[in-house]
């Protein structure tokens, strides 16, 4: 019976020469409690239950006592536990999750998943032959909670099911393979939860073709409620179904069928042989037993093979004028059937084409290719989110959607440096000519000249209305003034709501396709993005990418470092701000980070140190004389430093601020060591594990990238660690803890070994503000890279502070020489701002 408890992470010294053996027992999965909020957990909190919906469920809690439903999720209560059920000698330990009148099925070893009737949450043997079928299945119509080794956590949720229609499967298919892969019978309160949740999602879609807009669905029943509908009925265009003859003011056509659509940089016969060379093998792994081949048949039917989806079906459609859409959208939506916008792209005429294909030497690989089949699934373009890992090429799947759609094309991104990747990237991939690529950014304000093109921006330059120069108005009232056939949202989780709000309305887009690693966000918002783009179309495994090399295999620690007694004793009687600064400074921690600088170093590792809090960054990085970047520093050094790291062998090491969670593609980097983070940021987390996951070497044999977290042990830090590795642990990471560096003290040139340094080093912290506890704030730091100013880092005052033992003289001043800035010998100056506030005052 699955426990919901998480088991108590222990700690056990380790050496470093052992510390990533396979006989370490301290790893693991267990992450503390915290739920990870995916958009189903969000949208149990923010989002209403549409009333049919509320409604069906409603009935089915009249029908039975028993169960319970809790905004959009299955929360509690077995149904259907039969009337002559005899508890046995255990049962009242489990009270209503005593589960075992489910009987069995006699070949349950052969299927692969088990269902909770009381809360729709579903754990898959991820070691089954069928496992990956199942996984396709399951990624599908629920939300992957927890993906470990050997046993993967999902959970049935409204939102999933709303997907998992969205992408083409019927209710009955959805419990038909749920209950071919489960182990017992799907319980009953499963099934009507799926069929509450599914009954009107997803039916009625709406469609731009040859120009003219349809509201389609494949029941002719469901449109003719909707002919009723006061709202709509009027709104319908008359002359259309005239012409066609349709009694009902329906007209019937064929489906479309996406046999016909190639989406560019496939192998698609080849794949399709292969997937079919795989069932055979896996019929043969699995016995043959029947269920088994009837599940591959089902999941053949359903997904594996969404080109043959509605491939007998007809589908039912009346139009409505352009200028009437955004009503019939809005009444279909206070009617519980809310339409899916699907673009069918190679039916638009008035849009002009793009001359775009990748070019032949660009191949997509599998999961890329398994990503965009859900999205073109029915060979229409269908509006959602694909959430890939950092480094698994969600870039390349945009640009092969924008190649498959060959429509006018617009990229949204965080920053000014991604504009430049994404540019530089479709120039790579595709064969757009230059010219019809334009880049809207702060510097650069171009517009294409042909009839169609590509345009990369930023959120901020069209989401920001004041303060536009002339130069930007003109660019904005070009791209407002026409019909984009496709929209790429790329980081679609780091964007505020409010933002995504106005772009998607300034902007008129058939598709869109928001790309993401970490569906996760702090501030529960993720369902915003799930109604204002579309929903979640697939998300791929990290593990699964990872042992098929796709991105590098990655080792990570956290390491444990002791307060030194000084630093100890100040934290205790600290206010919050200043205690986050003496953890982040504690004098084991430098060390601890010397220590594996070194060590990494000599084992020819290429090594980024982050932290979040801008005074550390720089107190480390300069008594360590290695290169720095934050958000102040300008664009030139920024490139400087990084291409030093690239290609000169004598900078392995780079220190970053926030500034470089994402968007910055270092296949070198094969090391991070985390020195300071901002509080318990599981997404930020994720990305800056993102650096290293591309590894150039990532398929040398036995190579492993490594990722150690630096925590002052006894503080508030521990709490925030856990918190921030939460969204990992789940992707299968697991995260040994170190409690000893073994050889640190050895060290030549040990940084504060003596009491005196300490001391010393402990009076510089609490003479700082408060203020240099903080971290580079903003709308997003990411949003720094491109503009090379710090527009908020706040520091300005000094306020001085000692502790008694200071003012009574009890603690040594001492003149202290501090390291030469590496980045001057690569060659720069510093930035005024950095010239200011930190060399005048060292100086002094
Ligand atoms: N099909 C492919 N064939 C060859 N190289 C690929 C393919 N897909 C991606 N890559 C390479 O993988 C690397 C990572 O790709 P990309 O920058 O798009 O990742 P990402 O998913 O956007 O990461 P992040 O979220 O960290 O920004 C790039 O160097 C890219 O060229």
């Amino acid at each position: 019976m699955p426990s919901e408890a998480a088991p108590i992470r222990e700690a056990k010294p380790n050496k470093l020469e052992n510390l990533f053996s396979d006989d370490s027992s301290t790893d693991d999965t267990d992450s503390e409690n915290d739920q990870l909020i995916l958009p189903a957990a969000s949208s149990r909190k923010r989002q209403k239950l549409a009333p049919k919906t509320q409604e069906a469920i409603k009935k089915i809690k009249e029908t039975n006592d028993d169960n319970e439903f809790e905004d959009g999720e299955l929360v509690a209560i077995p149904l259907d536990r039969p009337s002559d059920f005899i508890p046995d000698a255990v049962s009242h330990i489990f009270a209503n999750s005593d589960f075992s009148y489910l009987k069995l099925k006699p070949d349950h070893s052969a299927r692969p998943i088990w269902i909770s009737p009381s809360d729709g949450k579903i754990y898959l043997e991820s070691f089954s032959p069928l496992s990956e079928q199942a996984q396709d299945f399951l990624v599908t119509i629920a939300e992957p909670v927890s993906r470990p080794s050997f046993m993967h956590e999902y959970k049935i949720t409204t939102h999933s099911l709303y997907a998992a229609v969205s992408v083409g499967l019927e209710t009955d298919d959805i419990i038909s393979v749920l209950n071919r892969l489960s182990k017992v019978p799907v319980a009953k309160s499963v099934i009507e939860f799926i069929k509450a949740a599914t009954h009107s999602y997803g039916k009625v879609k709406l469609v731009l073709k040859h120009n003219r807009y349809f509201v389609e669905s494949s029941s002719a029943e469901i449109l003719r409620m909707l002919l009723k509908d006061d709202v709509i009925g009027k709104l319908r265009l008359q002359s259309v179904d005239e012409a066609n003859g349709a009694a009902d003011g329906l007209v019937e056509t064929e489906a479309p069928k996406q046999g016909d659509l190639v989406i560019p940089g496939t192998k698609k016969n080849h794949e399709n042989k292969n997937s079919k060379e795989k069932g055979t093998d896996t019929k043969n792994d699995s016995k043959n037993n029947e269920v088994v081949e009837g599940v591959e048949d089902i999941y053949a039917d359903v997904i594996a093979d969404a080109e043959d989806e509605n491939a007998d079906d007809t589908v039912h459609s009346f139009e409505v004028a352009a200028e009437n859409v955004e009503t019939v959208k809005k009444r279909c939506q206070e009617i519980d059937y809310p339409m899916l916008e699907e673009y069918d792209f190679r039916n638009d005429t008035r849009n002009p084409d793009l001359e775009i294909d990748l070019k032949p030497s660009t191949q997509i690989r599998p999961y890329q290719e398994k990503s965009l089949s859900k999205m073109f699934g029915n060979g229409r373009a269908r509006s959602g989110i694909i959430v890939l890992p950092c480094g698994a090429g969600k870039t390349l799947v945009g640009i092969t959607a924008a190649c498959t759609i060959r429509k006018s094309i617009i990229v949204l991104c965080t920053s000014s440096v991604s504009v430049m990747q994404w540019r530089q990237q479709f120039l790579q991939w595709c064969t757009i000519q230059p010219e019809n690529v334009a880049v809207f950014t702060s510097e650069n304000k171009q517009m294409f000249r042909g009839e169609s093109g590509l345009v990369v921006s930023t959120y901020s330059m069209v989401a920001n209305t004041r303060n536009r120069s002339h130069d930007s108005q003109k660019v904005m009232d070009f791209l407002t003034s026409r019909e984009w056939g496709f929209i790429i949202l790329d980081e679609v989780h780091v964007v505020p709501a409010a933002m995504f709000r106005r772009v998607v309305t300034a902007l008129a887009t058939h598709a869109k396709l928001g790309l993401t690693a970490t569906l996760v966000r702090e501030d529960e918002k993720i369902s915003d993005l799930n109604f204002l783009i579309g929903p979640k179309m697939y998300e791929a495994n990290w593990m699964e990418l990872s042992q098929k090399g796709h991105i590098a295999k990655v080792q990570c620690a956290e390491v444990w470092c002791p307060m030194t007694s000084e630093f100890y004793q100040e934290y205790l009687r600290e206010s919050a701000r200043k205690r986050m600064l003496l953890y982040i400074m504690n004098p084991t921690k430098f060390q601890a980070c010397q220590f594996l600088i070194q060590y990494h170093e000599s084992r020819g590792d290429k090594i980024i140190v982050f932290s979040d809090n801008v005074y550390a960054l720089q107190e480390y990085a300069l008594k360590l004389g290695k290169p720095f970047i934050f958000g102040s520093t300008p664009q030139q050094e920024r490139m400087n430093i990084l291409q030093n790291f690239q290609y000169n062998d004598r900078v392995s090491t780079i220190f970053l601020s926030k500034v470089g969670d994402t968007s910055i593609d270092l296949p070198e980097a094969t090391c991070l060591i985390q020195i300071s983070s901002h509080y318990g940021s599981r997404r930020q987390e994720a990305q800056r594990l993102g650096r290293i996951l591309r590894a150039k070497r990532r398929n040398d044999e036995g190579f492993n990238a490594f990722f150690y977290s630096l925590v002052s042990k006894d503080t508030q830090e521990m709490y925030y660690s856990t918190k921030r590795q939460a969204f990992l642990v789940d992707q299968g990471y697991a995260f040994k803890i170190i409690t000893h560096l073994h050889g640190m003290e050895e060290l030549p040139n040990l940084a504060y070994a003596s009491p005196k340094e300490r001391r010393e080093l402990l009076q510089e912290v609490l003479l700082k503000n408060e203020e240099a506890a903080g971290v580079e704030m903003g709308e997003d730091a990411d949003n720094l890279i491109g503009h090379g100013v710090s527009r908020r880092l706040k520091s300005s005052s000094v306020k001085n502070q000692a502790s008694m033992a200071g003012l009574a003289g009890g603690e040594d001043m001492a003149y202290v020489e501090y390291s030469r800035n590496k980045n001057k010998d690569l060659g720069v100056s510093h930035h005024p701002f950095f010239e200011k506030n930190y060399y005048r005052r060292r100086k002094r």
